[in-house]
């Protein structure tokens, strides 16, 4: 089987401070200010062509980090992720230009992506009509509703025809039809063979649309399968998570946070 998407051992690192001046002393001095925070340690998965993964995980697990890696937008700390095509990230204003009109975001983004200026005007009326944005197409998108945007960005990537398609929780937002439309869309992707990562919180279209799951969990994999074994074990665990107290939980994440830190040790 050929392979999509290879990550190996991805660690994002983040620098949390407590104010500017900690944030300036770390950037001008040698010294080291601020505390380091992972919102990925270690994670490592693969994707065949045509598989359809569905990220879950609660929030703050790392899901957007991921995509983001993989999509190409934000650089991993360590580890290695090998694309094999072209990645092409739908969320709520990924990469969209918030002076800039509709218009000029689609026309930005798709020589961003290479295409030609012929190409573009063949391909603008398609993603203008999928958008349903009407005369707003010619607005700032700084003027459009979190719904609008996610219209835009979803009609850009999808006419654009990527090799690899990342839907991060584009469709929580904006209407019912809309969303139809988009998962119309994708179920059509789904029977041509495209591979795609779908992040979402739904459990009920995870089932649907994908064949394989990663949970994550403070940035660390939980688990990596088919959907009918992974979604029921994290089906489980959120209704045990629903029941626990503030202390419960707090003991919960300080288990995952040592877990955590005996890992990236391993690795490091
Ligand atoms: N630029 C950043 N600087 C510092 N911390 C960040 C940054 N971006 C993300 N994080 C942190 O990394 C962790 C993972 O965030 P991420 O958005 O990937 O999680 P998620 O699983 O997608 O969450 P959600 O379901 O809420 O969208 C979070 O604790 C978040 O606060």
């Amino acid at each position: 089987m050929e392979k999509a998407i290879i990550a190996k051992n991805v660690t994002k690192k983040y620098k949390l401070y407590k104010n500017m001046k900690e944030r300036l002393l770390d950037l001008i001095t040698p010294l080291s200010y601020g505390e380091d925070f992972y919102a990925l340690a270690n994670v490592s998965f693969e994707a065949e062509k045509g598989d359809v993964i569905g990220f879950i995980g609660v929030n703050g697990s790392g899901k957007s980090t991921l995509s983001n890696i993989i999509a190409g937008i934000v650089p991993e700390t360590s580890g290695t992720v090998q694309v094999n095509g072209e990645a092409s990230l739908i969320a709520v204003s990924a990469g969209l230009k918030n002076d800039l009109t509709g218009r000029d975001n689609i026309e930005l983004k798709c020589l961003m992506l290479g295409f030609s200026k012929e190409e573009i005007k063949r391909l603008e009326p398609d993603i203008i009509e999928f958008s349903e944005l009407g005369k707003f197409i010619d607005q700032p998108v700084k003027s459009y509703s979190s719904g609008m945007k996610s219209r835009l960005g979803f009609a850009i990537s999808v006419t654009i025809n990527p090799d690899i398609l990342i839907i991060d929780e584009a469709l929580s937002v904006g209407d019912k039809a809309f969303a139809e439309k988009c998962l119309e869309k994708m179920r059509e992707f789904k029977k041509r063979g495209k591979t795609m990562i779908f992040v979402s919180h739904s459990t009920g279209q995870v089932k649907e649309f994908c064949d394989k799951v990663l949970w994550l969990e403070y940035g660390m994999v939980k688990d990596f399968g088919p959907v009918s074994e992974v979604v029921p074990k994290y089906e489980a665990f959120i209704k045990q998570w629903r029941k626990m107290s503030a202390e419960e939980r707090k003991a919960y994440q300080e288990a995952a946070l040592q877990k955590q830190r005996e890992i990236l040790a391993q690795v490091h």
